[in-house]
Protein backbone atom coordinates (compact mmCIF):
# COMPACT_ATOMS: atom_id res chain seq x y z
CA UNK A 1 0.00 0.00 0.00
CA UNK A 2 1.09 3.81 -0.91
CA UNK A 3 0.77 5.21 2.51
CA UNK A 4 2.66 2.18 4.69
CA UNK A 5 6.21 3.17 5.70
CA UNK A 6 8.84 0.32 4.59
CA UNK A 7 8.37 -2.01 8.34
CA UNK A 8 9.48 -4.67 7.07
CA UNK A 9 12.41 -3.70 5.06
CA UNK A 10 13.83 -1.87 7.77
CA UNK A 11 12.94 -4.67 10.74
CA UNK A 12 14.30 -7.79 8.96
CA UNK A 13 17.59 -6.28 8.87
CA UNK A 14 18.07 -5.92 12.26
CA UNK A 15 19.37 -8.48 14.16
CA UNK A 16 17.54 -10.75 16.61
CA UNK A 17 20.10 -10.09 19.74
CA UNK A 18 18.18 -11.39 22.83
CA UNK A 19 18.54 -7.70 25.19
CA UNK A 20 19.05 -8.10 28.85
CA UNK A 21 15.58 -7.37 30.06
CA UNK A 22 12.84 -8.02 32.88
CA UNK A 23 10.36 -8.31 30.58
CA UNK A 24 8.39 -11.11 29.70
CA UNK A 25 8.13 -12.12 25.86
CA UNK A 26 4.91 -11.19 24.55
CA UNK A 27 2.07 -13.50 24.63
CA UNK A 28 -1.17 -12.34 24.03
CA UNK A 29 -3.07 -15.30 24.80
CA UNK A 30 -1.89 -16.16 28.71
CA UNK A 31 -2.82 -12.09 29.79
CA UNK A 32 -5.64 -11.27 31.36
CA UNK A 33 -7.71 -8.45 30.22
CA UNK A 34 -9.40 -5.55 32.33
CA UNK A 35 -11.52 -2.78 32.68
CA UNK A 36 -9.32 0.39 34.09
CA UNK A 37 -10.70 1.98 37.11
CA UNK A 38 -13.90 4.23 35.52
CA UNK A 39 -14.67 7.51 36.61
CA UNK A 40 -17.75 9.71 35.98
CA UNK A 41 -16.63 12.97 36.00
CA UNK A 42 -20.43 14.53 35.48
CA UNK A 43 -19.99 14.67 39.02
CA UNK A 44 -17.57 17.00 39.60
CA UNK A 45 -20.17 19.83 38.33
CA UNK A 46 -23.10 17.89 39.87
CA UNK A 47 -23.77 21.01 42.60
CA UNK A 48 -23.54 18.49 45.20
CA UNK A 49 -20.11 18.40 47.00
CA UNK A 50 -20.92 14.80 48.68
CA UNK A 51 -20.67 13.43 44.86
CA UNK A 52 -17.72 15.89 43.89
CA UNK A 53 -15.33 14.67 46.85
CA UNK A 54 -16.57 10.74 45.64
CA UNK A 55 -15.10 11.08 42.30
CA UNK A 56 -11.93 13.33 43.61
CA UNK A 57 -11.46 10.23 45.95
CA UNK A 58 -11.84 7.79 43.14
CA UNK A 59 -9.21 9.57 40.68
CA UNK A 60 -7.02 10.07 43.56
CA UNK A 61 -7.44 5.67 43.98
CA UNK A 62 -7.04 5.13 40.93
CA UNK A 63 -4.00 7.25 40.18
CA UNK A 64 -1.58 5.76 43.20
CA UNK A 65 -2.84 2.03 42.88
CA UNK A 66 -3.20 2.39 38.42
CA UNK A 67 -1.21 5.10 37.38
CA UNK A 68 -4.27 4.83 34.87
CA UNK A 69 -8.01 5.41 34.89
CA UNK A 70 -10.07 5.74 32.55
CA UNK A 71 -12.99 8.63 32.71
CA UNK A 72 -16.54 9.12 30.85
CA UNK A 73 -18.60 12.60 30.72
CA UNK A 74 -15.05 14.37 30.56
CA UNK A 75 -16.50 17.38 28.29
CA UNK A 76 -15.46 16.63 25.16
CA UNK A 77 -17.85 16.24 22.64
CA UNK A 78 -18.85 12.53 20.93
CA UNK A 79 -18.62 15.08 17.79
CA UNK A 80 -15.18 15.79 18.27
CA UNK A 81 -13.58 12.63 18.62
CA UNK A 82 -15.58 11.50 15.92
CA UNK A 83 -13.83 14.05 13.40
CA UNK A 84 -10.52 13.93 14.99
CA UNK A 85 -10.63 9.92 14.02
CA UNK A 86 -11.50 11.24 10.48
CA UNK A 87 -8.73 13.65 10.19
CA UNK A 88 -5.98 11.24 11.62
CA UNK A 89 -7.09 8.54 8.66
CA UNK A 90 -6.67 11.18 6.39
CA UNK A 91 -3.20 12.16 7.83
CA UNK A 92 -1.98 8.68 7.79
CA UNK A 93 -3.43 7.89 4.14
CA UNK A 94 -0.97 10.03 2.08
CA UNK A 95 1.68 8.39 0.38
CA UNK A 96 4.43 7.77 2.27
CA UNK A 97 6.79 9.38 0.26
CA UNK A 98 4.35 12.86 1.42
CA UNK A 99 4.67 12.04 5.45
CA UNK A 100 8.32 11.17 5.23
CA UNK A 101 9.04 14.24 3.79
CA UNK A 102 8.04 16.14 6.71
CA UNK A 103 10.84 14.28 8.38
CA UNK A 104 13.19 12.63 5.90
CA UNK A 105 15.82 10.89 8.42
CA UNK A 106 13.07 10.05 10.60
CA UNK A 107 14.39 11.79 13.09
CA UNK A 108 13.20 11.67 16.93
CA UNK A 109 12.36 15.17 16.80
CA UNK A 110 10.59 15.40 13.59
CA UNK A 111 6.85 15.94 13.58
CA UNK A 112 6.62 12.19 11.56
CA UNK A 113 8.35 8.99 12.83
CA UNK A 114 7.95 5.30 12.32
CA UNK A 115 9.81 2.08 13.71
CA UNK A 116 12.22 3.64 15.72
CA UNK A 117 15.65 3.99 13.28
CA UNK A 118 17.58 4.34 16.62
CA UNK A 119 17.28 0.25 17.14
CA UNK A 120 19.73 -1.82 17.21
CA UNK A 121 17.76 -5.00 17.44
CA UNK A 122 14.65 -6.03 16.78
CA UNK A 123 13.19 -5.85 20.67
CA UNK A 124 13.75 -1.75 19.86
CA UNK A 125 11.53 -1.38 17.13
CA UNK A 126 7.96 -0.67 17.17
CA UNK A 127 6.12 -1.28 14.30
CA UNK A 128 3.97 1.74 14.13
CA UNK A 129 4.05 5.29 12.51
CA UNK A 130 3.10 8.71 14.80
CA UNK A 131 2.92 12.41 14.05
CA UNK A 132 4.06 14.35 17.07
CA UNK A 133 2.98 17.47 17.19
CA UNK A 134 3.44 20.42 19.06
CA UNK A 135 0.73 21.83 19.94
CA UNK A 136 1.88 25.33 19.35
CA UNK A 137 2.72 24.53 15.64
CA UNK A 138 -0.83 22.64 15.16
CA UNK A 139 -1.75 25.72 13.27
CA UNK A 140 1.21 25.29 11.21
CA UNK A 141 0.43 21.93 10.43
CA UNK A 142 -2.92 22.37 10.04
CA UNK A 143 -2.15 24.37 7.02
CA UNK A 144 0.36 22.15 5.13
CA UNK A 145 -1.59 18.81 6.07
CA UNK A 146 -5.20 20.31 5.65
CA UNK A 147 -6.40 19.07 8.69
CA UNK A 148 -9.34 21.12 9.95
CA UNK A 149 -9.79 22.88 13.04
CA UNK A 150 -11.17 19.86 14.84
CA UNK A 151 -7.77 19.34 16.00
CA UNK A 152 -7.26 22.68 17.57
CA UNK A 153 -10.51 22.41 19.52
CA UNK A 154 -9.58 19.11 20.67
CA UNK A 155 -6.26 20.19 22.12
CA UNK A 156 -8.11 23.17 23.98
CA UNK A 157 -10.67 21.38 25.26
CA UNK A 158 -8.33 18.10 26.52
CA UNK A 159 -6.12 20.85 28.00
CA UNK A 160 -8.66 21.93 29.97
CA UNK A 161 -9.54 18.42 30.65
CA UNK A 162 -6.09 17.87 32.56
CA UNK A 163 -5.89 20.99 34.32
CA UNK A 164 -9.47 19.95 36.36
CA UNK A 165 -7.58 16.42 37.28
CA UNK A 166 -4.09 17.94 37.93
CA UNK A 167 -5.73 20.19 40.10
CA UNK A 168 -7.54 17.54 42.05
CA UNK A 169 -4.34 15.17 41.86
CA UNK A 170 -2.20 18.49 43.30
CA UNK A 171 -4.62 19.65 45.95
CA UNK A 172 -4.16 16.45 47.23
CA UNK A 173 -0.42 16.30 47.89
CA UNK A 174 -0.85 19.08 50.89
CA UNK A 175 1.88 21.68 50.54
CA UNK A 176 2.25 21.47 46.66
CA UNK A 177 -0.73 23.56 45.26
CA UNK A 178 -1.42 23.55 41.29
CA UNK A 179 -1.91 27.11 41.52
CA UNK A 180 1.40 28.12 43.13
CA UNK A 181 3.42 25.05 41.29
CA UNK A 182 1.61 23.79 37.69
CA UNK A 183 -0.94 26.73 36.16
CA UNK A 184 1.94 28.70 34.85
CA UNK A 185 4.44 26.16 33.71
CA UNK A 186 2.44 24.09 32.08
CA UNK A 187 1.08 25.90 29.18
CA UNK A 188 -0.71 24.43 26.21
CA UNK A 189 2.44 25.54 24.07
CA UNK A 190 4.72 23.54 25.80
CA UNK A 191 2.25 20.39 25.29
CA UNK A 192 2.11 17.29 22.22
CA UNK A 193 -0.21 15.88 20.30
CA UNK A 194 0.62 12.33 19.43
CA UNK A 195 -1.41 10.57 16.18
CA UNK A 196 -0.50 6.95 16.53
CA UNK A 197 -0.96 4.27 14.07
CA UNK A 198 -0.52 0.52 14.08
CA UNK A 199 -0.65 -1.27 10.88
CA UNK A 200 -1.06 -4.72 10.51
CA UNK A 201 1.49 -6.87 11.46
CA UNK A 202 2.66 -10.07 9.64
CA UNK A 203 1.94 -13.35 12.06
CA UNK A 204 5.69 -14.46 11.72
CA UNK A 205 6.77 -10.87 13.82
CA UNK A 206 3.57 -11.22 16.23
CA UNK A 207 6.50 -11.01 19.41
CA UNK A 208 7.20 -7.45 17.93
CA UNK A 209 5.55 -4.32 19.76
CA UNK A 210 3.19 -2.13 18.12
CA UNK A 211 4.75 0.86 20.64
CA UNK A 212 7.94 -0.95 23.06
CA UNK A 213 7.32 -0.59 26.82
CA UNK A 214 7.78 3.04 28.17
CA UNK A 215 6.50 5.68 30.93
CA UNK A 216 5.30 8.65 29.54
CA UNK A 217 7.56 12.13 29.95
CA UNK A 218 4.25 14.15 30.85
CA UNK A 219 2.47 15.59 34.11
CA UNK A 220 -0.56 13.98 32.49
CA UNK A 221 -1.62 11.76 29.21
CA UNK A 222 -5.11 11.38 27.64
CA UNK A 223 -5.05 9.07 25.58
CA UNK A 224 -8.14 8.58 22.57
CA UNK A 225 -8.27 4.82 21.09
CA UNK A 226 -10.73 3.24 19.16
CA UNK A 227 -12.10 -0.44 19.75
CA UNK A 228 -9.07 -2.46 18.40
CA UNK A 229 -7.49 -3.31 21.94
CA UNK A 230 -3.30 -3.83 22.20
CA UNK A 231 -2.91 -1.44 25.22
CA UNK A 232 -0.97 -3.36 28.14
CA UNK A 233 0.38 -2.05 31.46
CA UNK A 234 2.34 -3.09 34.36
CA UNK A 235 -0.08 -4.00 37.14
CA UNK A 236 1.77 -5.82 40.40
CA UNK A 237 5.20 -6.75 38.60
CA UNK A 238 3.05 -8.54 35.47
CA UNK A 239 1.71 -7.49 32.10
CA UNK A 240 -1.96 -7.02 31.78
CA UNK A 241 -4.31 -5.88 28.65
CA UNK A 242 -6.20 -3.38 29.14
CA UNK A 243 -10.08 -3.53 27.69
CA UNK A 244 -11.13 -0.72 25.37
CA UNK A 245 -13.69 1.65 26.27
CA UNK A 246 -14.70 3.35 23.02
CA UNK A 247 -16.79 5.92 24.73
CA UNK A 248 -14.38 6.52 27.50
CA UNK A 249 -11.04 8.33 27.24
CA UNK A 250 -8.09 7.09 29.38
CA UNK A 251 -5.88 9.02 31.77
CA UNK A 252 -2.63 7.89 33.04
CA UNK A 253 -0.21 9.46 35.16
CA UNK A 254 3.73 10.69 33.66
CA UNK A 255 7.17 10.54 34.87
CA UNK A 256 6.74 14.39 36.20
CA UNK A 257 3.78 14.19 38.34
CA UNK A 258 5.22 10.43 39.79
CA UNK A 259 8.53 12.67 40.90
CA UNK A 260 6.78 16.09 41.74
CA UNK A 261 4.23 13.69 43.94
CA UNK A 262 7.09 12.39 45.27
CA UNK A 263 6.34 8.53 44.09
CA UNK A 264 2.36 8.80 45.97
CA UNK A 265 1.12 8.55 42.17
CA UNK A 266 3.03 5.88 39.44
CA UNK A 267 4.45 6.55 36.23
CA UNK A 268 3.31 2.64 34.99
CA UNK A 269 5.43 1.15 32.12
CA UNK A 270 2.67 0.17 29.38
CA UNK A 271 3.14 -0.84 25.88
CA UNK A 272 0.96 -1.50 22.81
CA UNK A 273 0.88 -5.11 20.80
CA UNK A 274 0.38 -5.70 17.25
CA UNK A 275 -2.29 -7.31 15.32
CA UNK A 276 -1.94 -9.75 12.72
CA UNK A 277 -5.33 -8.73 11.00
CA UNK A 278 -6.60 -4.72 11.80
CA UNK A 279 -4.81 -1.88 12.06
CA UNK A 280 -4.93 0.06 15.34
CA UNK A 281 -5.18 3.88 15.67
CA UNK A 282 -4.94 6.23 19.08
CA UNK A 283 -4.14 9.56 19.95
CA UNK A 284 -2.03 10.84 23.21
CA UNK A 285 -2.30 14.11 24.26
CA UNK A 286 1.09 15.05 26.76
CA UNK A 287 0.91 17.91 29.21
CA UNK A 288 4.30 18.90 29.52
CA UNK A 289 6.30 22.07 30.87
CA UNK A 290 8.21 24.64 29.86
CA UNK A 291 11.48 23.56 29.75
CA UNK A 292 13.19 25.89 32.32
CA UNK A 293 10.40 23.93 35.02
CA UNK A 294 12.42 22.58 38.00
CA UNK A 295 10.90 19.13 39.14
CA UNK A 296 11.05 19.11 42.91
CA UNK A 297 9.23 16.38 44.97
CA UNK A 298 6.84 18.02 47.10
CA UNK A 299 7.29 15.96 50.29
CA UNK A 300 10.38 14.88 52.00
CA UNK A 301 12.32 12.28 52.13
CA UNK A 302 12.55 12.90 48.67
CA UNK A 303 12.56 9.93 46.41
CA UNK A 304 14.21 11.64 42.91
CA UNK A 305 16.52 14.72 43.07
CA UNK A 306 15.73 18.35 41.87
CA UNK A 307 15.90 18.11 37.70
CA UNK A 308 15.05 20.66 35.01
CA UNK A 309 12.69 19.38 32.25
CA UNK A 310 15.60 20.33 29.87
CA UNK A 311 18.05 18.10 31.86
CA UNK A 312 15.51 15.32 32.09
CA UNK A 313 14.76 14.92 28.36
CA UNK A 314 18.36 15.61 27.37
CA UNK A 315 18.88 12.48 29.38
CA UNK A 316 16.28 10.50 27.71
CA UNK A 317 17.79 11.28 24.10
CA UNK A 318 21.11 10.24 25.01
CA UNK A 319 19.82 7.03 26.56
CA UNK A 320 17.27 6.44 23.86
CA UNK A 321 20.56 7.44 20.99
CA UNK A 322 23.40 5.00 23.46
CA UNK A 323 20.77 2.05 24.57
CA UNK A 324 18.37 2.21 21.93
CA UNK A 325 15.87 2.66 25.20
CA UNK A 326 14.64 5.17 27.11
CA UNK A 327 15.38 4.67 31.19
CA UNK A 328 13.85 8.15 32.60
CA UNK A 329 12.84 8.14 36.52
CA UNK A 330 15.21 5.74 37.64
CA UNK A 331 18.48 7.88 36.63
CA UNK A 332 17.45 10.42 38.89
CA UNK A 333 16.93 8.71 42.22
CA UNK A 334 18.42 10.26 45.06
O1 LIG B 1 -1.63 3.64 21.51
C1 LIG B 1 -1.73 3.48 22.73
O2 LIG B 1 -2.66 2.86 23.24
C2 LIG B 1 -0.67 4.01 23.65
C3 LIG B 1 0.14 5.13 23.08
C4 LIG B 1 1.22 5.57 24.00
O3 LIG B 1 1.49 4.94 25.00
C5 LIG B 1 1.99 6.79 23.69
O4 LIG B 1 1.80 7.39 22.60
O5 LIG B 1 2.82 7.17 24.56
FE1 LIG C 1 2.67 6.10 26.36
Amino acid sequence: MEWEPPLVQVFQNLPETKIETDEEPIDVSRLKCYELPLVDLGRLNSGHAMNRKECEKEIIEAAKEWGFFQVVNHGICKEILVKLQEEQLKLFRQPFHKKANQNPSNSPTGFYRWGNLAATSRAHFSWSEAFHIPVSSVSDFRTSNHLSSTVEEYTEQVSELTQKIAEILADNMGICSYKTFLADKVVPSSCYLRMNRYPPCPKSYSKTCGLVSHTDTSYLTVLHQDNTGGLQLMKDGAWICVKPNPSALVINIGDLFEAWSNGLYKSVRHRVVTNGQVERFSIAYFSLPTTDTVIRSCSQPTIYRDFSFEEFKRQIQFDVKSTGNKIGLPRFLR
